[in-house]
């Protein structure tokens, strides 16, 4: 077994000349792992060190060893990440190239990919979605097609960036139990408190860093009375 887990050590992070992280370090281990904060935390700048999609300016992003910024082929298969928008994620016309694109470019051969994109589309009751344009479908639908796309590549970590906003009750909780059962593990990014109240660690993120970290039962409740205190003043100022 090779190193497993998220390791941030030490990231440095500026953006337009301010500095958002500033040597950041977490170690993550837990299978369910939820990061909160207010606007401009730096919650979804985190998502993207982690999936690789961004480099720190120091420091290092490893998931299971691999350095997902550097290496990233190797990353491809250990991260796959659900993002608040999936317009942000879908390139292809149809349902079926979206689907078959990760694959492919994971070096399954065309006719492994088309069997297992098939397959996925059965399981969720949406055979019928192969050959549909993915601008015909919803955005619930979308995120659904986005969720099939990262479990069909199989990452051993998924990171979620907000993925319910704007979906349905029914949508979200369909899509939540889907992730709920997945073996990998989850790094879920979310102001909804209540989704993540079963997580094995949660993770408060402020102005860049951790400002507390540990069981849902403790740090949910700090975090819940300070939005409440803030949310008495009337200034947008402090975002
Ligand atoms: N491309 C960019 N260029 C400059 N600054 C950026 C860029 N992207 C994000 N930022 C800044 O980085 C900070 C963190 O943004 P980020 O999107 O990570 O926050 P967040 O915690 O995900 O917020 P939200 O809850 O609103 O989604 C913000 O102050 C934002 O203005």
């Amino acid at each position: 077994m090779g190193i497993s887990g998220i390791q941030i050590e030490a990231v440095t992070l500026s953006h337009g000349g301010r500095r958002l992280f500033d040597g950041l370090s977490l170690d993550l281990s837990e299978r369910r792992v939820a990061i909160i904060g207010r606007n401009g935390a730096g919650k979804t700048q985190l998502a993207r060190l982690l999936s690789g999609l961004g480099a720190p300016d120091a420091g290092s992003v490893r998931v299971h060893g691999v350095d997902v910024a550097r290496d990233r082929k190797a990353a491809l298969s250990t991260v796959g990440i659900l993002f608040q928008n999936p317009d942000h994620q879908i390139i292809f016309p149809t349902v079926e190239e979206e689907l078959t694109f990760g694959l492919r470019s994971q070096g399954h051969d065309a006719q492994a990919a088309a069997q297992a994109v098939a397959g996925m589309l059965h399981s969720f009751g949406r055979a019928d979605w192969a050959a549909r344009p993915v601008h015909e479908l919803s955005q619930g639908q979308r995120h659904l097609v986005c969720l099939m796309a990262v479990l069909l590549m199989a990452p051993r970590v998924i990171v979620l960036d907000e993925p319910f906003a704007g979906l349905d009750m029914a949508t979200t909780l369909r899509l939540t139990r889907h992730l709920d059962a997945v073996e990998q593990q989850l790094v879920h990014i979310t102001h909804d408190l209540e989704a993540v109240a079963g997580y094995d660690r949660v993770v408060w993120l402020d102005a860049g860093a951790v400002r507390a970290d540990g069981a849902p039962g403790q740090v949910i409740p700090a975090y819940r009375a300070e939005m409440a205190a803030l949310g008495g003043s009337d200034a947008f100022t402090d975002l």
